[in-house]
């Protein structure tokens, strides 16, 4: 079973305390950005074209880096946790300016948003570790993999203070970096932790077309050597979690009991038959929660490769969750994890994004949301999946069952079951701990 995907930020907390240990050493002001400076930090490392009309000949310019990627890891210098280590300033409180984007309506900040950000985060932490310190620009094209997970923390997150993000890679492969984000907002005169975050990134070559290799990691201390067995351990419960998975094998005993007893609660007593289903008092068919939307992937939408920003993609997912969720339990819902957030394919710019959310799970006040991204070209009318999207979200008032009517629905709760149940913690979030869309 997966590890806690739910776990209270304190610095007490087992591993996250060493990670964010890193935060204690002392700032190198080169590594350390205004929010606004991140993407032009990225622009700059990889040579993205400013106008759309030039990303042909920006991406006919990154061929010729090509001759920079090593042959093999053994050719790249080792890199320490501390040389990828960044801090990043988002000051809602001192320049107001910047509030507007963050703002929803009920004075909170907006979680998309910060979604977005630690996706460009995390790509920028990557390049820090693969720096060439003789050339200005990178032959690697690094890509999100993976949302590995999000645990929030019991902390207001108001728009009218300072926000600081850091971070740093916290494992190496091959060609893929595991990489540790937190997230603290200004209480009185401390930064107070919010959230912590760990994400898979992937090194391709210049051209996005094959895989490339990174430096290898040299580790300092006995807290780096154990955030980086965490990080194994990581790969080996991803593993073992996707081999398990119901696309591939049948549910447990205890699961397929509790499907039928599911199945035997909707049956109607008046007639004898498996076909005549009626819904248990204070319950929704699964079907009749789903809410779908549909965008079009303009340029601006794109990423210093050319393809739909991740960042994007999961602002749009938690956005259209975060609408399932309230219309579900008919009160504001408050983010409580993500986890498990594959990007399985990149997406095209002009391509059509069909976004599909349902309910899968419910248990007292916490709504577990699934949402489906496929996409579509104007041309093709082929659809392919993208991502699948998991988030569990706490409501203020206890929520309806959620019963599925089909075997597939039944697998949807089940999975859904499965990542609920991933949270180890006592689930304790109270009514001040405010994250929404
Ligand atoms: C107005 C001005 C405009 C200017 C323009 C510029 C705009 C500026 C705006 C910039 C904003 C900032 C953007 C920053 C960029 C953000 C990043 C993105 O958006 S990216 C967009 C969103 N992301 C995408 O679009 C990515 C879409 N996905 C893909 O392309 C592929 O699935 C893949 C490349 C990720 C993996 O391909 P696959 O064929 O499987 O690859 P291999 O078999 O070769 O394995 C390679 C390594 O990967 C590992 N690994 C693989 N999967 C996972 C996993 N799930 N979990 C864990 N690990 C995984 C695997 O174990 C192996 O590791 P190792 O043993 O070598 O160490």
């Amino acid at each position: 079973m997966r590890r806690a995907a739910l776990r209270l930020c304190t610095l007490s907390k087992g591993l996250l305390a060493p990670s964010r240990g890193l935060t204690q050493e002392p700032q190198n002001p080169e590594n350390v950005f205004h929010i606004r400076e991140v993407r032009d930090k990225l622009r700059e490392i990889v040579g993205a074209s400013t106008n759309w009309r030039d990303h042909v000949k920006a991406m006919e310019e990154r061929k010729l880096l090509h001759s920079f990627l090593a042959k093999s890891q053994k050719g790249l210098p080792p890199r320490t946790m501390k040389d990828s280590y960044i801090e990043v300033f988002l000051p809602l409180g001192s320049q107001p300016e910047l509030r507007e984007k963050y703002l929803t309506v009920q004075n909170t900040v907006r979680f998309g948003r910060i979604l977005e950000d630690l996706d460009s985060l995390g790509v920028l932490i990557c390049y820090m570790h693969n720096k060439i310190h003789s050339a200005k620009m990178s032959p690697l094209s690094i890509v999100t993999a993976l949302v590995d997970k999000i645990d929030m923390c019991k902390k207001n997150l108001s728009p009218e203070q300072d926000i600081k993000f850091s971070g740093h890679v916290s494992w190496v492969g091959k060609t893929s970096m595991e990489v540790k984000m937190h997230m603290f907002q200004l209480h009185g005169n401390d930064f107070s932790p919010v959230l912590d975050a760990t994400f898979v990134m992937v090194a391709r070559d210049s051209e996005n077309k094959g895989p490339a290799f990174v430096n290898p990691l040299i580790l300092e201390s006995p807290e780096e050597e154990e955030l980086f067995q965490q990080g194994e351990l990581n790969k080996g419960r991803r593993v073992a979690f996707s081999s398990t998975s119901l696309l591939k094998m049948a549910p447990t005993a205890e699961e397929r009991t509790a499907i039928h007893e599911m199945f035997l609660n909707t049956l109607d007593p008046k007639t004898i038959s498996f076909r005549s289903r009626v819904l248990p008092a204070n319950a929704v068919w699964m079907e009749n929660s789903k809410l779908k939307s549909l965008d079009i992937c303009h340029p601006q939408e794109r990423n210093i490769f050319n393809r739909i920003f991740g960042g994007f993609l999961m602002r749009k997912a938690y956005e259209l969750g975060w609408a399932t969720a309230c219309n579900f339990g008919g009160s504001r819902p408050f983010i409580v994890a993500v986890d498990d957030i594959m990007f399985q394919k990149p997406v095209e710019v002009g391509s059509l994004l069909f976004l599909s959310s349902q309910v899968c799970f419910t248990q007292g006040n916490y709504i577990q949301v699934r949402v489906h991204s496929e996409v579509a070209s104007l041309q093709d009318k082929e659809h392919m999946t993208t991502n699948v999207f998991h988030f569990t979200f706490m409501s203020e008032k206890e929520v309806p069952l959620v019963f599925p009517k089909t075997y597939g629905e039944s697998m949807l709760y089940l999975d859904g079951q499965r990542h609920f149940k991933s949270m180890s913690a006592p689930v304790t979030l109270k009514r001040h701990y405010m994250v929404e869309p």
